[in-house]
C-alpha cells in the first residue's frame, strides 16, 4: 500500500477505514485533498474492509453452495431422490477469494491513481481534534470521518491466550481461509455468525457443534423465529445450549478440548480440531484514542453520533459499525451516503439531512433463512405497545404446497387499527427476498391495505404467502375492533 511521504500533511478530508468509508471518495470532491488510512483486515491485512474481505460477501459465497448440500432433504419431500457427491471446499475457497482479493487489489490500485488522494497503511490514532497520527506521519485535516468498523470479540477463559492453543482458534476473519477443512469444529456463541458458519461448515463436511451460553439461538430475534431456527439446526448439528466456556486445553490426539459449565455448575468437555469464536464484535473506537479529539465512547464502546452522523465534535463524523450497534453493511452503506451528502451540504451552506433508521432490516443466511424488520413481539410487549399479530404458514399457499413445506412462516405485527406494520419476521426459504415488500411498506409509510390490495401478486408465486399474511393481519385487526 502507498505511503507517500511527499504528499501534503494537511488535507481537506481524512477518512479512517477503507470499508464503507471508501464510498465517500468520488468525483464530487475532486477539489478536496483527501487522506485515507487503513490498517487491513484478517491474516492478509486486506484492504477494503470487513464486508468484502471477511464478512458478508465471502460468507455468502460459502453459504450458497452449502445450501445445495441440503438439496437431498428438500428434494425427498417432493419425491425426488437426489444425492450429493461432495463439496470441493478448496475450490470454493479459491473461487471466493480469487474474486474478493482481486476486487480489493483493483479497488486500491484505482484509488492510488487519484491525484487528490493519499492512501496510508497503518493504524490511525488521534493526536487532537484536527490531527491524526499513522506510523511516522501526522495528518491534519479540516474534517475527519471515522469509519473504522469493528473486530471479533475474543473469548476470555483460561487457555485462549496460550500461543500453542491459539493455532486452533479461529474468528470470522480467519476461518474461511483455513488450510484444511476441520473434521470436528466447535463454534462458540449463539448469534448470527454462529448459525451462518454452522450451516456452512456442516454442509462442507465438518462435524459441527455449537456451544452457547443461552437458549434459544438467535435470542435477539422474535422468539418464535429463534425457536424455529434452533429446532431445525438441532436436527443437523450438535447444540450445547446454556453452557459457558471455562477453558481450552490440548488433548492427547493433536486436537483441543473445550471445557464448559452449565447453570448447575456441572462441567463438560468437548474435543475438536478447530474452535471458531462467534461471540460478538467490538467497535474499533477504543483503538483510536478518540479522547484526544474530545470524543467519549458510550458504555458499549460505540462513538456517539447525532441525527446527522456528526460526533460531539462537529467536524468529526462517524459511520458504520464504529457507531451503530446493528452492525449491518446496508446500514453502513446508507450512513456513508448520508455523511457524503452532509459533507457536501455543509460545504454549500445547505441544511444537513437527518438519518432515518427506524426500520433497518436484517437477513440471516443460515438454513432456514431468516429475515426481519421492525419490532419483535417481545419488544412490543415490553414497551406496552398495543398490537395485533398474524402468522401465515408457507404451507397455506399454493407454492408452499408445491414445496411440500411444513415448517416455515411469515409473522406480522401491526397496530390494532390494522393500518401500519410494526414488525415483520420471516423464517424459511427465500426469507431474505420475501421480506422486501414489507421493508418497503414500513420505510415508505405505506398502509397494509394498500400493499396487500393495491397491486397484483403473481400467482402462484411464493410471494403469495406475504400477500396472505398482510390480508390475515388486516382480518385480525378488523375482528378485534368489531369485538370491542
Ligand atoms: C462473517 C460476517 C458476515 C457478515 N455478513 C453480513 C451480511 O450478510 N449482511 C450485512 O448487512 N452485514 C454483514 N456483516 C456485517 C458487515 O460486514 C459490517 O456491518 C460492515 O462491513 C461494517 O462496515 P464498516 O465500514 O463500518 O467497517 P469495516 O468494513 O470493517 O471497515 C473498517 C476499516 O477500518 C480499518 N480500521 C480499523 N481501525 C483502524 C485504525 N485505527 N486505523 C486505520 N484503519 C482502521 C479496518 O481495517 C477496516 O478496513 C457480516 C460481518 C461478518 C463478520
Ligand atoms: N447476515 C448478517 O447480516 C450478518 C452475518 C454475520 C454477522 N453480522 C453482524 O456481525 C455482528 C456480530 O455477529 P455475532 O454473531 O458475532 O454477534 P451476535 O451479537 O449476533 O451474537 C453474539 C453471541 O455471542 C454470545 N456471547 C457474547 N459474549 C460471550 C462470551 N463472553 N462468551 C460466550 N458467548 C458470548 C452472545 O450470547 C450471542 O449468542 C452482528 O451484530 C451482526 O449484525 C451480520
Amino acid at each position: 500500500m502507498q505511503d507517500n511521504t511527499a504528499a501534503a500533511d494537511h488535507v481537506d478530508l481524512c477518512i479512517i477505514g477503507s470499508g464503507s468509508g471508501l464510498s465517500l471518495i468520488d468525483d464530487d470532491i475532486n477539489d478536496w485533498q483527501i487522506a485515507l488510512i487503513d490498517n487491513g483486515i484478517g491474516p492478509n491485512d486486506a484492504f477494503g474492509g470487513t464486508c468484502l474481505n471477511a464478512g458478508c460477501i465471502p460468507s455468502k459465497m460459502f453459504s450458497f453452495p452449502a445450501t445445495y448440500a441440503l438439496a437431498p432433504t428438500h428434494a425427498a419431500r417432493v419425491d425426488v431422490d437426489l444425492g450429493v457427491q461432495g463439496i470441493d471446499f478448496k475450490a470454493i475457497q479459491a473461487r471466493t477469494f480469487g474474486r474478493t482479493d482481486a476486487i480489493s487489489a483493483s479497488g486500491l490500485a484505482g484509488l492510488i491513481r487519484r491525484e487528490n488522494l493519499q492512501v496510508l497503511f497503518g493504524s490511525a490514532t488521534f493526536v487532537d481534534d484536527h490531527t491524526v497520527r499513522v506510523g511516522h506521519r501526522q495528518i491534519t485535516a479540516d474534517r475527519i470521518v471515522i469509519a473504522a468498523g469493528s473486530r471479533p470479540r475474543q473469548v476470555r477463559a483460561p487457555g485462549f491466550d496460550d500461543p500453542y492453543l491459539q493455532a486452533f482458534v479461529y474468528t470470522s476473519e480467519s476461518i474461511m481461509r483455513v488450510e484444511e477443512l476441520p473434521q470436528r469444529l466447535i463454534i462458540l456463541g449463539g448469534g448470527i455468525e454462529a448459525v451462518e458458519f454452522a450451516h456452512i461448515f456442516a454442509a462442507m463436511g465438518s462435524q459441527v457443534s455449537i456451544i452457547s451460553r443461552s437458549e434459544p439461538l438467535l435470542r435477539a430475534l422474535d422468539s418464535s423465529v429463534a425457536i424455529r431456527v434452533t429446532e431445525e439446526l438441532a436436527q443437523r448439528l450438535v447444540l450445547r445450549l446454556n453452557q459457558s466456556v471455562i477453558g481450552l486445553d490440548s488433548d492427547d490426539a493433536g486436537g483441543v478440548v473445550v471445557s464448559t459449565q452449565d447453570a448447575h455448575g456441572i462441567e463438560y468437555t468437548y474435543q475438536a480440531d478447530a474452535v471458531l469464536t462467534c461471540v460478538g464484535r467490538i467497535p474499533n473506537g477504543d483503538q483510536l484514542r478518540v479522547d484526544k479529539a474530545g470524543i467519549s465512547l458510550d458504555e458499549k464502546g460505540f462513538i456517539p453520533v447525532d441525527q446527522y452522523l456528526r460526533t460531539s465534535v462537529p467536524h468529526i463524523w462517524a459511520l458504520g459499525d464504529v457507531c451503530s450497534p446493528q452492525m449491518l453493511k446496508h446500514l453502513a452503506n446508507a450512513q456513508a451516503r448520508l455523511v457524503k451528502r452532509n459533507l457536501l451540504a455543509e460545504r454549500a451552506g445547505r441544511p444537513l439531512e437527518a438519518r432515518d433508521e427506524r426500520f433497518v432490516p436484517q437477513g440471516i443466511f443460515t438454513e432456514p433463512q431468516v429475515a426481519s424488520v421492525g419490532a419483535t413481539e417481545e419488544q412490543l410487549q415490553e414497551s406496552g405497545v398495543d398490537y395485533v399479530v398474524h402468522v401465515q404458514e408457507y404451507a397455506s399457499v399454493a407454492y408452499g404446497w408445491a414445496m411440500n413445506d411444513i415448517d416455515h412462516f411469515v409473522k406480522l405485527l401491526a397496530d390494532p387499527t390494522g393500518e401500519h406494520l410494526l414488525g415483520a419476521h420471516i423464517v424459511g426459504p427465500d426469507a431474505t427476498i420475501l421480506i422486501q415488500p414489507l421493508v418497503q411498506a414500513m420505510n415508505l409509510n405505506q398502509t397494509i391495505s394498500d400493499v396487500a390490495k393495491g397491486q397484483y401478486w403473481i400467482h402462484p408465486a411464493l410471494t403469495e404467502v406475504v400477500e396472505n399474511a398482510l390480508l390475515g393481519v388486516l382480518r385480525v385487526a378488523a375482528e378485534q375492533s368489531a369485538a370491542l
